[in-house]
This record gives C-alpha cells, structure tokens and sequence, in this order.
C-alpha cells in the first residue's frame, strides 16, 4: 500500500515537473509589433475582436471573409484599435472553403501588400445544424501560407476550435466532428512543422456572444440550449486576449507534456529527414 501511494506520489511530482519545465523548451514568444496576422472569420465575433486584439499590439491585419460589406464595417473598428500611424488594415472576399486556388491567390495578394504573413488564424466557420465546412474553410488558407512560412523559416498556425472539439454534444453531430478534426489536423502539422520554426495552436473556446452565436440560437435544440446553459455566455473580446496570448507564447498543454519522450523522439526523426533530404538536394545540384 505504502509502495502503491509512494510510486503515485512520484509520478504526480515528475508530470508537475515536467509541465514546470515545459515553457522553458517552448519557442521564443513572437512579436505582433510590425507583424502581418491573416485573420480568416475576421468580419465578425470572435474573428473581429481577435483581429482588434493583434491591431493592439501594432500589428498589420488582413481580414478575409465573404461579404464585403461586413469586411468594410469591421475594417472600421479595428482601425480604431490602432496604436501608430503605420498600421494597415486589409480586406479579402474570399470563401476559404471553396476552391484552393482561389485562396492561394488572395492569400499572395495580402503577402504582396503587406509582406510575408507572421500568424494566420483560421477562425472561419459556423454552426447551424445541417450543414457544415469547418475543415477545408481552415485547411485551404493554412496551405496557403505554409510555403512561404517554411521558407522564412518563422511562422503561427492558428484553428479556433471550441468546447464542442473536445467533447461530443446533442446537437452538434454536424460541428463536433469537424473541431474534433482540428485538433487532429494541428497536432500532425505541427509535428511537420516544428523542424521550421513554425508552431500550432488550438483554442477552445465556450459560448460567445457574436452574431454567429445568435444565428445559431435561432434553432437551436432545446437540450443542447439546456446542457449549454450549465456552462455561460463569455465575451468575444475575453476569448481573443486569451487566444492571442496562447499564440504568442506557446507553451505545451498537460496531454502533451506526459507525451513528451515520444514527442521528443518523433520531433528527431522528423529533425533527422529533414537534414538529410536537404543534404541530398544539396549533392544533386552540385553535380
Ligand atoms: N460563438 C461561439 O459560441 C463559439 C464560436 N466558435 C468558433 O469561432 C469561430 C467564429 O465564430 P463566431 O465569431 O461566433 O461567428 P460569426 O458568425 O460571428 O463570424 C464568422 C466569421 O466567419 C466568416 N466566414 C464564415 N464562413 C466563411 C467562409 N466559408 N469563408 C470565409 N469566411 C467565412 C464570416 O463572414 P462571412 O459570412 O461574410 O463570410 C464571419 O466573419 C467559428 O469557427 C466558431 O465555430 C467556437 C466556440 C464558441
Ligand atoms: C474537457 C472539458 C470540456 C468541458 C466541456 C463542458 C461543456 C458543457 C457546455 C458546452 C457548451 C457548448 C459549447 C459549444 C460552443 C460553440 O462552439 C457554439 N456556440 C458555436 O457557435
């Protein structure tokens, strides 16, 4: 018995440990100051204050999403969030889910605007029951960006996720699955994405008071509004400080922290092919 606890005990001890240490071998923290941040969603909600919240921080936005009208009231208020004279706000019209080619042009367009983009937030998305495009209206602009992030060697991935991506709700058999899918698309990227310097986060958020909020209340089931009303309504422009800062500073959570021997050694063998294929395209040019 006394073993049992004994060994439980260290365990515990080793995994606060080892999530104490976690932040230290975290990447540097970026700098939105100057920065280019594409914010997919960013005509409204949570998308909007999440833009308003990077514009804080000096930031250079553009805003996709496809009404333009909705683009130029928004483009408005972030303008009001600016801190120097310098600042751009940029909007797109594009459907991020329909057609990749589409999107990589408007995506080359903002680059050849406002250069290279530093973080690209993929916060598109709705929920009403029926239908629903969740993971190509996220996959398309993070193709998008992901070449020229690799080759510069910096960047940041971001997919707003939400409550409903970690645990499956009445409801929500059309949305759930495609946050679940989030997660699975973020974990594997940033495994290829680490040996770059290019870091992946997923945020969670609860309900939140937006206009996408309140189109989905229309219909609504009643037991999805009652087991929802066990947890509250929080503010979009809470949700986008804590998002916004997660991004910036990324640091591991406790799943990831208990998996990190094998992580770590998947993170080497990743590490390990890429050195080795770029030192083979070395040798095939100099011959
Ligand atoms: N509000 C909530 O309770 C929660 C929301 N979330 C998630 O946060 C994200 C934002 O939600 P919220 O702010 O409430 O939603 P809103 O409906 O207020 O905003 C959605 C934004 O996405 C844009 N958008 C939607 N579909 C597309 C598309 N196919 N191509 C380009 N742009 C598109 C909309 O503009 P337009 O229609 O003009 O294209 C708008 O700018 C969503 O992914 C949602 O699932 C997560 C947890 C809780
Ligand atoms: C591991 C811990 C998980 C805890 C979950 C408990 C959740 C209970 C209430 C869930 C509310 C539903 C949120 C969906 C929000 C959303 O995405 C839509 N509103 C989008 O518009």
């Amino acid at each position: 018995m006394l073993l049992v606890t004994l060994v439980a005990a260290f365990i515990v001890v080793f995994v606060l440990l080892l999530y104490m240490i976690s932040p230290l071998i975290s990447p540097k923290p970026l700098k939105l100051n100057g920065a280019h941040v594409v914010v997919t969603g960013g005509s409204s909600g949570i998308g909007k204050c999440i833009a308003m919240e990077c514009y804080k921080h000096g930031a250079f936005i553009t805003l996709v999403a496809r009404d333009e009208h909705k683009l130029v009231q928004a483009k408005k208020e972030v303008e009001k969030c600016a801190i120097n004279d310098k600042q751009v706000v940029l909007c797109i019209s594009v459907d991020v889910s329909k057609g990749y080619n589409q999107v990589e042009s408007v995506i080359k367009q903002a680059q050849e605007k406002l250069g290279p983009v530093d973080m690209l937030v993929n916060c598109a998305g709705m929920s009403i029951s029926g239908t629903f495009e969740e993971i190509s209206g996220s996959v398309y602009p993070t193709r998008a960006v992901i070449t020229t992030m690799k080759e510069r060697r910096m960047g940041r991935i971001m997919f707003v996720s939400s409550q409903a991506g970690l645990i499956g709700l009445f409801g929500y058999t059309a949305y759930s699955p495609s946050k679940f899918a989030l997660r699975g698309l973020a974990e594997a990227l940033q495994m290829e994405m680490k040996p770059y310097n290019i870091y992946v986060t997923v945020a969670y958020p609860p309900d939140t008071d937006t206009p996408g909020f309140a189109e989905e209340n229309k219909t609504k089931p009643l037991e999805t509004r009652l087991i929802s009303e066990t947890s509250g309504v929080c503010q979009p422009e809470q949700v986008a400080k804590v998002v916004v800062k997660d991004a910036l500073i990324v640091t591991m959570g406790l799943f990831r922290t208990i998996a990190l021997f094998y992580l770590g050694s998947f993170d080497s063998i990743v590490r390990h092919c890429m050195i080795q294929r770029e030192q083979s395209k070395a040798a095939d040019k100099r011959e």
